[in-house]
């Protein structure tokens, strides 16, 4: 089978493609901009396609015997979103609909989505279940359970069986440093390795440090970016066996908090990042921690990286190659 990966130049659309490169899977990226990493330029086809466009998108999906589809064309932050939420609704529904609008003219037959925990919103219950109400605090999450809604609704009409992944808190880079996560450091671990490693040259800030935890820092379910594509690749290995139709926490289930991806960036660097305490971030829940039970027994999934010190490693071994700092 031919699958396609969307959103394919962003963090998790990379990751995605080596898992499937080095599987020796068949897989085709689709971007409506940006470029491939030299480890996978010229050895997976990358086509340049708006996803606003369905019938182009349709043509390729039918050119390329398309099959599966993971679809990762839906950036946006909590923040972000809360700036512009007409841009975040747009962006992220009209990605959907036209991916899926071509799914099935292509007559495809699996989707693997992409959501996140930010469609729970505050729960009071840790750690959290796939039925627990969705009840999202920002656009950024409410969008995506929007999209999650269509994709559920338009599956079964369009012949598609689907996988909704909702990831916790993604990080790290690709062990061999053939990937990153590139961009702006708008993530808690990729700002902390950038000052760690000198790139970037301000005090870490600290949102909030008078939320009701053991340290009073917000606390996260951090997930390593290459567990979270063998996620995807075993659901979508679900699928083709003909498992049910599925919605998955993705995450090991751990709690960190804000300090303790601060220590543990300290350990690991062995250098002292200066923090500052700020207001807490609009949008943010206090704690979300994935129950993963769902996950590990439905797909046979297992983390290979689920320990803080080693999303750490590889985030900042990761900024110090794209920063120059290290051998190439
Ligand atoms: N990184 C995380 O921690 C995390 C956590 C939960 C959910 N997610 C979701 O996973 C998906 C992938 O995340 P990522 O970290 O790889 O993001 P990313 O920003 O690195 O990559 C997403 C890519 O999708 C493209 N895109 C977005 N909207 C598009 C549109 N309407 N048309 C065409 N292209 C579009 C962007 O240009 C970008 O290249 C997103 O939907 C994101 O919201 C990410
Ligand atoms: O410089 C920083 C950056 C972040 N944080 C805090 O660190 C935590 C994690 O923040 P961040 O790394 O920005 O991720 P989230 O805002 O939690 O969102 C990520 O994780 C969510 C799932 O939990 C996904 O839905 C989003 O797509 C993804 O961006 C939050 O409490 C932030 O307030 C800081 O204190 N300082």
């Amino acid at each position: 089978m031919t699958i396609a990966v969307t959103g394919a130049t962003g963090y998790l659309g990379t990751h995605m493609l080596l898992c499937l490169m080095d599987r020796g899977e068949d897989a085709i990226g689709f971007a409506a901009e940006g470029e491939l990493p030299p480890a996978l330029a010229g050895k997976v086809t990358l086509e340049t396609v708006a996803l606003d466009d369905s019938a182009t998108l349709s043509a390729k999906f039918s050119e390329h015997r398309i099959t599966g589809i993971i679809h990762f064309a839906g950036d946006g932050t909590i923040p972000a979103s809360l700036i512009d939420p007409l841009k975040e609704y747009e962006r992220t529904l009209v990605a959907t609909l036209t991916m899926l609008r071509a799914a099935s003219n292509a007559r495809c037959e699996h989707v693997v989505f992409s959501s996140t925990a930010s469609v729970y919103g505050v729960p009071d219950r840790m750690p959290i279940r796939e039925e627990t109400p969705l009840n999202s605090i920002s656009p950024y999450g409410a969008a995506m359970a929007m999209a999650e809604r269509i994709v559920t609704d338009s599956c079964r009409p369009a012949c598609l069986s689907t996988a909704i992944l909702r990831y916790f808190n993604v990080a790290g880079a690709d062990p061999k440093l053939r990937a990153g996560e590139a961009g702006h450091p708008r993530h808690l671990i990729k700002a902390a390795a950038q000052i760690a490693t000198g790139i970037l040259d301000e005090p870490l800030k600290i949102y909030g440090d008078d939320y009701d935890t053991p340290d009073g820092t917000a606390i996260r379910d951090y997930i390593h970016v290459s567990d979270m594509a063998e996620a995807h690749a075993a659901a979508l290995d679900h699928l083709v066996r003909g498992g049910d139709p599925v919605i998955l926490n993705c995450g090991y289930g751990e709690g960190v908090s804000v300090r303790d991806v601060i220590e543990a960036v300290q350990r690991v660097s062995g250098e002292k990042l200066d923090t500052m305490a700020s207001p807490r971030r609009p949008g943010d829940p206090p704690i979300l921690i994935a129950d993963t039970a769902a996950i590990r027994s439905v797909l046979g999934w297992s983390p290979r990286y689920d320990d803080i010190d080693q999303i750490v490693r590889t985030a900042i071994e990761w900024e110090k190659k794209d920063g120059g700092l290290a051998p190439q």
